[in-house]
């Protein structure tokens, strides 16, 4: 059978650079070298602090080319992995997929006599090169030089799907979703923790993402490209995943492989989860954007959304592709007192869904059928889930056609999915895995096993009142023309009140200049070939992007102007921010 051609231009940036002025060094020895040169006393201690799930053969591999009198193990201070099991049994939960999220910090897990023992044989070398390395390092001394190795969010999953373990575990062989509950609710909480006041001193920052090939750029180039960043237009490293629903959209537009069976999600503007990358000259070195966030955070998201959203990225922009696959699970996210109450969060998964592309029998399943009997609907639900008989959800839940431009609200406690045949860009709050599967179709995951259904946490948070008239009248297409010309047409799309973002969307064919609400910007180009973003009084480079790229608009950058990069081009952007 052949596969239907969606409408490309091939032009989809799978690996978005950016440029910056820092020299970047390739190699154990280039980089030993260097760390070495910066060795200016004559006993010098270099602290080799590690993001945890960087591989201890490079570690090591780079502590051995500093040649060390003596080198100490940060991670053997650490308590054991059995304590540290222990420790942790009310973060990481029984539940397949939720924890709880850690409010600890790192040093909260040291031993302190093993911490004393490792300063008394620092402080037993009179001369030379010591070296103190892996996660914690840091704790056991400030270092007179101190490299930061790092690695993305995404390289440490696709490291677990590949057998590798979780931070101080033994856990090859555990599934993909303990090892990453265990990430997301600590072992990446207590790594940023620990980062967040690092990345202002530290000396060097070095990139593990490609096993044996450290990168590295010292610490001033490095936060003076931080700097740089969050001043100009950016876009963050998409990375895509197949799933059991996933489609074939992405494969095209995207430019993907095309002999994977389906691509599902996209993050493309997560910079929780996403890469930077710098480029300088031929070399380029991958940070995960989560530094920009924690380095740069008022001038990247703007002193109000700072103030009340701390060091996080509050928006996420992702796809979801169900073109020629299959329904997303039928889902419910937490409502804010749940999330807060039972998982430590401090927001919630507030979504929306802004249809790319559709084909002519797409829809979303969105709010409860009015008349429906919430105990009803439960219960069939849980006989659906206990018997494996078929669950009659449009018999419960609106079933709403759906094409291409129109803009599903979906405030969390609202049941919805997005049907096959529709390419979703999700435009939504951070949180992103506080899904309550209530029903998944009668299928397996791509692991052969049923995927978590968590009707228990659903039925808690459902709104059954949010029926069939109050979801056409409030969640579909609100859309509101805030301005209209020749060439301009601004429409505010949404979010719903109860969500904190607020979207427009722009239609032009001429260049036109967006003013700043102290907010981050984040949005996607939704139609057309290319636009060009610039700075109205030369801020920042003139920044092409493609359709259905999504990029970033620090508050830094402030004003900018949208032009389409072929005159007169009939493009539209879609823009988030946080609601003032
Ligand atoms: O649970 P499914 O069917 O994989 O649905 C898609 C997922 O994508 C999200 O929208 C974003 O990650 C989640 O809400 C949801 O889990």
């Amino acid at each position: 059978m052949l596969t239907k051609q969606y409408k490309s231009y091939h032009n989809y940036e799978k690996a978005p650079v950016t440029s910056v002025a820092g020299e970047i060094t390739t190699g154990f020895a280039a980089i030993a070298k260097k760390i070495l040169a910066a060795c200016e006393k004559e006993k010098t201690i270099v602290v080799l602090e590690a993001y945890p799930g960087v591989d201890r053969a490079d570690l090591f591999a780079l502590a051995d080319a500093l040649s060390p009198v003596c080198l100490i193990d940060a991670d053997f201070c650490a308590f054991s992995k059995e304590k540290l099991a222990d420790t942790w049994k009310e973060e990481l939960t029984d539940d397949r997929v939720f924890g709880k999220m850690t409010t600890a910090k790192l040093s909260d897990y040291y031993e302190s006599d093993a911490i004393e023992a490792a300063r008394a044989q620092l402080d037993a070398v009179d001369t030379g090169v010591c070296v103190v390395a892996g996660t914690g390092a840091s704790l056991i001394h400030p270092g007179d030089v101190t490299a930061y190795c790092d690695l993305s969010r995404w390289e440490i999953q696709l490291r677990w799907r590949a057998g590798g373990t979780n931070w101080r575990c033994d856990n090859p062989d555990d599934p993909q979703l303990t090892k990453y509950k265990r990430g997301f609710f600590i072992e990446w909480r207590l790594g940023d923790r620990l980062k967040q006041p690092l990345l202002k001193t530290i000396d060097f920052l070095i990139d593990t993402n490609k096993k044996g090939m450290p990168k590295m750029m010292n610490g001033d180039d490095f936060r003076a490209a931080l700097k740089q960043i969050a001043h100009q237009p950016f876009r963050t490293v998409p990375y895509f995943d197949p799933g059991p629903w996933g489609g074939q959209w992405m494969k095209q537009i995207c430019g993907l492989d095309q002999n994977e069976k389906n691509f599902a999600w996209s993050f493309d503007g997560v910079p929780e989860e996403n890469s930077l990358l710098l480029k300088n000259g031929e070399d380029v070195m991958e940070i995960p954007a989560m530094n920009l966030v924690l380095n740069q955070p008022q001038a990247l998201l703007g002193t109000r959304v700072y103030g009340r959203f701390g060091a996080e990225f509050p928006i996420r922009f992702d796809f979801l592709d169900t073109m020629d696959g299959g329904n997303l699970s039928l889902q419910v996210h937490p409502l804010t007192e749940y999330i807060q109450r039972t998982f430590g969060m401090h927001y919630t998964q507030d979504e929306s869904y802004y249809l790319l592309d559709a084909e002519d029998d797409a829809c979303v399943y969105l709010g409860i059928k009015t008349g429906t009997k919430p105990e009803e609907m439960i219960e069939a639900l849980k006989a659906a889930q206990e018997t494996g008989e078929p669950f009659d959800a449009e018999r419960y839940v609106n079933r709403i056609p759906a094409k291409k431009h129109d803009h599903f609200l979906i405030p969390a406690g609202t049941v919805h999915c997005s049907g096959r045949n529709a390419m979703v860009l999700e435009i939504s709050a951070t949180p992103y895995i506080f899904t309550f599967k209530l029903y998944d179709w009668g299928r397996l995951g791509l692991d052969g096993r049923p995927r978590p259904i968590h009707i228990e946490h659903g039925e808690q948070v459902i709104q059954f009142d949010r029926t069939t008239d109050w979801v056409h009248e409030n969640l579909v297409n609100a859309v509101r023309v805030l301005h209209e010309d020749e060439h301009l047409k601004a429409e505010h799309t949404g979010l719903h009140a109860l969500e904190f973002l607020e979207t427009t969307r722009f239609w032009f064919d001429a260049p036109f200049d967006l003013e700043r609400n102290d907010s981050v910007s984040m949005l996607n180009l939704i139609e057309g070939e290319a636009a060009v973003v610039s700075s109205p009084t030369g801020a920042f480079e003139p920044f092409t992007v493609h359709y259905a790229e999504t990029f970033i608009v620090p508050a830094g950058a402030g004003a900018y102007r949208i032009a389409p990069l072929h005159e007169g081009e009939h493009c539209a952007v879609i823009r988030a921010e946080v609601r003032g």
